[in-house]
């Protein structure tokens, strides 16, 4: 989970560097689901603030689990606001941050969406701001992926690119989550591309997304 997760702020910090923020002072916001894809997210709000970036958190449906807990509170302990309400109209979110976090959901969505997050997503759909999305874009079907849905211009693929990757037509498509051992690698011939050095992130051009997750 946390490796997971710094390796997205680290992603996203080399696509929209800070110093590159023009709207209310680095403001950013990481939007998270209830299960671990939005517990990357809480991870990668805490790393992005450490960047100095000047996130701010929405977490409609929290788990009462210990781990989720503890990664929330290290997001109050570090002053990281949380957001009451999901803004209704979309230029709210593209005029008041420099990009959104998709946290909501990873590999075990299925849809349809729920009602709850319904609003969530229609309205992302509709944001301006870059959209980074954490493993797969959310509410896409992870082999299918979803024409009519999110469009990310980020996408940060953990351990290896899933199968909807290849419908992703963003920007910038990043792998992170290095700590897949060499032998489970090959054993299920995840071919991965080698990551630079001690680097946590590497980034995916086109001709590289043949993962098999
Ligand atoms: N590979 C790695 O490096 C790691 C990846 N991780 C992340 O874990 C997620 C998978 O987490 P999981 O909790 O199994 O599922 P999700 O977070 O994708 O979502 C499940 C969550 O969402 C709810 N849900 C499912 N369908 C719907 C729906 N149609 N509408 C509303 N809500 C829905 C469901 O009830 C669950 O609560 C993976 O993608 C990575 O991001 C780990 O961090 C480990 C390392
Ligand atoms: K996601």
């Amino acid at each position: 989970m946390e490796l997971a997760g710094y390796s997205c702020a680290v992603a996203i910090a080399k696509c929209y560097p800070v110093e590159a923020m023009t709207k209310d002072n680095h403001a950013v916001l990481v939007c998270c689901g209830p299960g671990n894809n939005g517990g990357n997210g809480l991870v990668c709000a805490r790393h992005l603030k450490m960047f100095g970036y000047k996130p701010t958190i929405f977490y409609p449906k929290r788990p009462s689990k210990p781990l989720f807990d503890a990664l929330y509170q290290q997001c109050e302990g570090m002053d990281i606001p949380v957001l009451s309400f999901f803004p209704s109209e979309a230029h709210l979110i593209t005029d008041s941050y420099n990009f959104v976090v998709d946290a909501l959901f990873g590999i075990n969505f299925k849809g349809p969406v729920r009602p709850e997050f319904e609003p969530v997503i229609e309205t992302l759909k509709k944001v301006e701001s870059p959209i980074c999305s954490i493993d797969v874009p959310s509410g896409w079907d992870i082999e299918k992926g979803d024409a009519n849905g999110l469009q990310p211009e980020l996408l940060i693929s953990l351990t290896a690119p899933k199968l909807c990757a290849h419908l992703f037509k963003g920007k910038h498509h990043y792998l992170g989550g290095r700590f897949v051992p060499r032998t489970l690698e090959q054993k299920y011939e995840l071919n991965l591309p080698p990551y630079p050095g001690t680097d946590c992130v590497v980034e995916l051009k086109d001709t590289q997304e043949d993962g098999k997750a």
